[in-house]
């Protein structure tokens, strides 16, 4: 259960006033998630999904986030589509919080993805890059290289608390990803939080995108790296290649991955598991008192990470091959 925030009956009828969404009729706390309060909202207009956004959303960059839904959906896209108010505003306040409205989207996550998931999943986000080439607001990357350091480093005399040799691998692949990472690559505007409880599957078809909010501009390929990550590795932390080739393959047939994309995969692939190991590093030993949340497990990033410190060549992946 991610809840951060709890919402006041009256407070949310008060807030749902300014909106042309007829009458609450249910508001409930949503399990899945761990970084923002989300509710399953309820109304005589319909389902929607109600958002306060917590600690890792910046007020200031919720226009980028809730315009690329817009703009993704214009362009054909399944993803959420924020709920304006009586004034055309897309972004209020709730219980202290910022806080939006986006629609319902029908469709279930895959919890134990198929190579035919992975697939799909490669043309959908070749899709997202490709609709996304027009967006004209631009988001810095703030979990990119440049931010794991600062991440990392108030907790980094913790490490040992998660694994042994947690504090070590950091530090070496902090200095090596700093000096070697790639720069220059084709960019865009990527999502780099598609896991599987972010895509929304209808039968075998993909039915919908969400949770857009670490959305922004950055190399096309390191969101193609952080997908492997997220869907081409089992239970035990074992690559599947299967799976690798399916989602690579898939993605280049609708967006041909450059000589260079192809030679930088490896470090894009290190430095994917890296930011999300410390992401959930820190979420492990800072889980607020009260709130209702699972965090994720980070030894789950730590053994994706000492995986691709073993590869030597795109072609381990089933790239340029
Ligand atoms: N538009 C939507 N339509 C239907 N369900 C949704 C929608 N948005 C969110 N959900 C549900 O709420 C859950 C949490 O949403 P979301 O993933 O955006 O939260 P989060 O805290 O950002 O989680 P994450 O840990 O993935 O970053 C989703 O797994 C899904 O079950
Ligand atoms: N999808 C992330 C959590 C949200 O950033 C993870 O699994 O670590």
């Amino acid at each position: 259960m991610a809840v951060y925030t709890d919402v006041d009956d009256e407070e949310l009828i008060g807030f749902l006033a300014g909106y042309d969404l007829g009458a609450l009729l249910s508001c409930k706390g949503i399990a899945e998630g761990v970084e923002n309060s989300n509710y399953y909202l309820h109304t005589s207009a319909g389902s929607f999904i109600l958002t306060l956004y917590e600690k890792r959303v910046a007020e200031a960059d919720l226009p980028f986030f809730l315009g690329l839904m817009e703009h993704l959906s214009a362009k054909g896209l399944g993803c959420p589509q924020p709920v304006r108010d009586r004034a055309g505003a897309a972004l209020g306040r709730l219980a202290g919080r910022p806080a939006a409205i986006v629609t319902f989207l029908d469709g279930y996550s895959i919890h134990h993805p198929e190579p035919a998931h992975c697939a799909r999943l490669g043309e959908a986000l070749a899709q997202l890059h490709l609709a996304g080439a027009d967006f004209p607001l631009r988001r810095a990357n703030a979990l990119s290289v440049g931010g794991w350091r600062p991440l990392y480093a108030p907790f980094s005399a913790r490490a040992g608390e998660v694994a042994e040799d947690l504090g070590a691998i950091v530090a070496t692949e902090l200095e090596t990803l700093e000096r070697d990472w790639p720069r220059g690559l084709p960019e865009g505007v990527i999502h780099a939080d598609l896991f599987p409880d972010n895509v929304f599957f209808l039968g075998d078809r993909v039915s919908g995108l969400i949770d857009f909010y670490f959305a922004c501009v950055d190399s096309l390929a390191y969101d193609l790296a952080i997908c492997l990550n997220a869907w081409c590795f089992d239970a035990a932390g074992s690559y599947d290649a299967e799976k690798g080739a399916a989602l690579l393959e898939a993605y280049a047939r609708a967006r041909p991955l450059t000589a260079a994309e192809v030679e930088a995969f490896p470090l894009l692939a290190r430095g994917a598991a890296l930011r999300f190991l410390l992401t959930r590093f820190v979420d492990w030993l800072n889980v607020p008192p009260g709130a209702l949340v699972r965090p994720k497990d980070p030894r789950e990033y730590l053994a994706r990470l000492r995986f691709h410190r073993t590869i030597r060549s795109a072609r381990d992946y089933g790239l340029g091959a």
